[in-house]
């Protein structure tokens, strides 16, 4: 440490350039206690505060719903965060801040950069990380003061965060001597609470994230929900579609057999009209011939024979053609009939 005669002169409002810093860190315990920080982290005119491994509230799984807060010995150098998830995450560096001195806390963009929101206050106050010692009133360093912050998962990936990252940017400025007196900030125990974590409940984290991320895999379950109804709709459709058809089909075999029967009709009544001409016909021809030649009787009863055989030959083709029709008509019922019943057992 180094005499009140060897510090570096004060300069009230003027922000510390890099070797401000560095001699400050070196010397003095006038920002972060010794031994916890690091000259790496010194970056244009300021410092990036580096993630801790305890002093965390962490969902106990990503994605989980309760969180557990990580003090004391039980360390976690790396957890992750899924999308939706939050936490509480504290520093490496323990600060002991003189009441000359303040800092602004800025963010880091390679955190915003990979979906990472930290939520954070703005200024780290003279005297932060300071108490007064009873007996002598002397302000000395606290054996370990961090800073707290708020993160949240907002990406769409999973973010692994690991001791050491870097996650805020602190730029310090000289300030005139404050009143001395305790700086506090919320807490561990606080914010824990915040997280619900004492009670390790189901429904840890921010409340607004949680919500956000249960409002998402509700309007997901309901999306697949609506998938399903529209899927079954269209397979309703499908099966009227299909069934409608075998209607169409039964409709068309019924007028077809109609149409089948009518002509049958039609055909038996021209044969019967036609058989009835003939027979007229063959009587008219008879009582003409019998009329005609009296004595030519052998001729004559062999063309009224032969006339009759005609006639006979004519009816038995009549028949024929009626029955041949009846045969079409009531085969194309039954294979009609058959096509229905088999579309109406696929159901
Ligand atoms: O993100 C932050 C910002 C500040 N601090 C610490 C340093 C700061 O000196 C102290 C108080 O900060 P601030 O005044 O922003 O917190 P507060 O809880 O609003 O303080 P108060 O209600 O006492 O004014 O907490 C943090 O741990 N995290």
């Amino acid at each position: 440490m180094v005499s009140e005669n060897d510090r570096r002169e004060l300069r009230p409002g003027c922000l510390l350039s890099q070797q401000d810093l560095l001699k400050e860190l070196e010397t003095s315990e006038r920002i972060f206690r010794a031994g916890s920080w690091s000259g790496e982290k010194l970056l244009g005119a300021g410092y990036s505060v580096r993630l801790g491994d305890d002093l965390l509230v962490i969902p106990d799984r990503p994605g989980d719903s309760r969180y557990t807060a990580i003090r004391g010995d039980n360390v976690v150098p790396e957890f992750t965060l899924a999308p939706g998830d939050t936490a509480l995450i504290s520093t490496i560096e323990k600060f002991s801040f003189d009441f000359d001195i303040t800092a602004t806390i800025g963010d880091k963009f390679g955190l915003a950069a990979r979906g990472l929101l930290v939520l954070h206050g703005s200024a780290v106050h003279p005297g932060y990380g300071r108490e007064r010692d009873e007996e002598s009133g002397i302000w000395t360093p606290k054996r370990d003061e961090r800073l707290y912050f708020i993160v949240a998962n907002v990406g769409p990936d999973s973010i692994t965060m690991r001791k050491g990252d870097t996650i805020a940017y602190l730029q310090f400025f000289d300030v005139e001597r404050v009143q001395e007196k305790p700086v506090v900030n919320l807490g561990f125990d606080h914010l824990s609470r915040l997280f619900r974590a004492d009670h390790h409940a189901e429904d840890g984290g921010l409340s607004y994230f949680r919500n956000v991320k249960d409002l998402r895999s509700e309007v997901e379950s309901e999306r697949r929900r609506i998938d399903e109804r529209i899927s079954e709709t269209e397979r309703k459709v499908e099966n009227n579609h299909t069934e409608m058809e075998r209607r169409i089909t039964d409709t068309q075999t019924a007028v077809d057999r109609l149409s089948n029967t009518s002509n049958m009709i039609v055909v038996f009544g021209v044969f019967l009209i036609a058989a009835t001409l003939l027979g007229v016909v063959l009587v008219m021809l008879g009582e003409l011939i019998d009329e005609l030649s009296a004595g030519m009787a052998v001729w004559k009863l062999a063309v009224i024979g032969g006339l009759g055989v005609l006639y006979a030959l004519a009816t038995v083709t009549g028949v024929w053609l009626v029955a041949r029709a009846a045969n079409k008509a009531v085969l194309g019922r039954t294979s009609g009939d058959g096509a229905g019943g088999r579309s109406g057992a696929g159901q």
